[in-house]
């Protein structure tokens, strides 16, 4: 997979990027249903009229039955017309097909939910929409599928503007978390289905879907229904119905959410290999889990209250984050309420710690004038234990006192009371952790201390 680093240019910087035409195997003009596994999220109930589907099932493929309603529903976003669009903070690598978002607004009734997203997922390229419940991850995935009409902004696929298209004529597969498979028909005629929606003549068929449930590893499942597959199955066979039309975008919509944790860990794999596989096929997806986006994603893209945050590799999101928030969502992170102290130095309460400053490898932009509040980002495991009566050589040294210890198998986390704020340590696994009571020192290298904006610095954030 592609590693691009992070950008801060616009689109506009890079014109050529998503524009020319895809190069991947799908169907530039898919018949109705050629996003046959492209479903909403469980079911979309604005989608379903007028599609001559047979029964819907409980987790309803409706989308999938029922693509040329989409422009009708309650969910077409209204044009408000006054929506802000602001500068994009992300390009994508510059490879021809893929997505473009120029500057894409969606709004429910008057209220913006994507709001101008700025953002190329490249040709071949794994892209994690990132970010919390209600951030507008959906709602962009939406977009491209067609299911819901941009306020303002186009949607290109392969160079293409399909903001016009219906959902069966833009060359996508879509996977849902909770699988949309229709329950009364067999594994290879779930597989088929988009197949024959899109016209493939009758011979092909069975050659294609062995294809697709071969990829995903379902030969033995053919003709058996859903009801008889477990939830890891279903899923595959989802993504089997969406390969199988050899789609150029594939959307993931939290695809492994429904699967237990061991599931998911061998699903996440299992998409990686396709992916490896299929390595024209871009893919968007869309999860809050950062470890799929950490895992899976060429680029990650952080969304916010409707809005790109940032956008970049994991490494670089992870080692650079340019914002309190991207700091605390990908990946853990110890957040502090820090001054400026100048020549590379901030001070929390008595101590002087050596920092990254802005724009060293972040692109933060100007630092924070000498005296001035700022973010501190130090990740758990950079953090290391030392007694509290040592002084190593470094300055960056945090006394405090141990109020927690929790063993995780490989590392001992420990939760430190610390210049006002509680910082997370992930230490490895101790002979003798500490215990609570304890006092301890901590001690982290410059580089792995990163400076951000003033923000989100209440004891520290992230998950986990
Ligand atoms: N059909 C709809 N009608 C009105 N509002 C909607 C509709 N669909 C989504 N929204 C609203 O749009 C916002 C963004 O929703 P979206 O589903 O895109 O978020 P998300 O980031 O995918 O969240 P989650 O992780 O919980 O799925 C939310 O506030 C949601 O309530």
């Amino acid at each position: 997979m592609s590693t691009p680093r992070r950008s801060t240019v616009t689109e506009k910087d890079t014109p050529a990027v998503g524009e020319t035409p895809a190069t991947a195997g799908g169907p530039a003009d898919a018949a109705p249903g050629a996003g046959s596994a492209a479903s909403a999220k469980a079911a979309e109930p604005d989608a379903a009229p007028g599609t001559g589907t047979t029964a819907a099932p409980t987790s309803t493929p409706a989308a999938a039955a029922a693509p040329a309603a989409v422009s009708a529903g309650a969910d077409v976003a209204h044009r408000p017309g006054t929506a802000a669009v602001p500068a994009g903070v992300a390009a994508g690598p510059d490879r021809p097909g893929g997505i473009r978002f120029d500057r894409v607004t969606v709004a429910y009734d008057g209220q913006t939910v994507l709001d101008g997203l700025d953002l190329t997922v490249g040709g071949g390229e794994v892209m994690a929409l990132l970010g919390p419940s209600g951030s507008g991850k959906t709602t962009a995935l939406r977009a491209v599928a067609g299911f819901v009409r941009p306020a303002a902004g186009r949607v290109l696929i392969g160079g293409r503007d399909v903001t016009d298209l219906p959902p069966y004529k833009r060359g996508i597969g879509m996977v849902v978390q909770q699988y949309a498979l229709f329950p009364h028909l067999r594994v290879d005629q779930n597989v088929a289905f988009g197949l024959k929606a899109q016209k493939v003549p009758r011979a092909e068929i069975p050659g294609r879907v062995a294809e697709a449930l071969e990829m995903t590893g379902m030969t033995g499942y053919a003709r058996r229904h859903p009801r008889e597959l477990s939830g890891g199955q279903q899923q595959r066979v989802a993504i089997a119905r969406a390969l199988a039309i050899r789609p150029g975008v594939l959307l993931l919509d939290e695809p492994l959410s429904a699967l237990d944790a061991q599931l998911r860990s061998g699903m996440l794999a299992e998409l990686a290999r396709l992916h490896r596989e299929l390595p024209d096929v871009s893919i968007l997806y869309v999860t809050h889990d950062q470890i799929e986006a950490l895992t899976l994603a060429d680029r990650i893209a952080v969304l916010d209250k409707a809005r790109l945050q940032d956008c970049g590799t994991p490494h670089d999101l992870y080692r650079h984050p340019r914002t309190a928030f991207t700091a605390s969502f990908v990946g853990n992170a110890n957040l502090l309420t820090v001054r400026a102290a100048g020549s590379g130095t901030v001070r929390l309460a008595d101590a002087t710690l050596r920092v990254t400053p802005y724009g060293d490898g972040g692109g933060n932009g100007d630092g924070p004038g000498e005296g001035a509040e700022a973010t501190l980002c130090v990740r758990p495991h950079a953090l290391r234990l030392t007694g509290p009566h040592q002084t190593p050589k470094e300055s960056n040294m945090l006394r405090g006192t141990v109020t927690d210890v929790q063993w995780r198998g490989h590392t001992h986390r420990l939760l430190v009371a610390a210049h006002g704020h509680e910082l997370r340590a992930d230490v490895g696994d101790l002979r003798q952790p500490p215990r609570p009571g304890d006092g301890i020192a901590l001690t982290f290298d410059a580089e792995d201390a990163v400076l951000l904006p003033a923000g989100l610095a209440a004891g520290g954030a992230g998950v986990g």
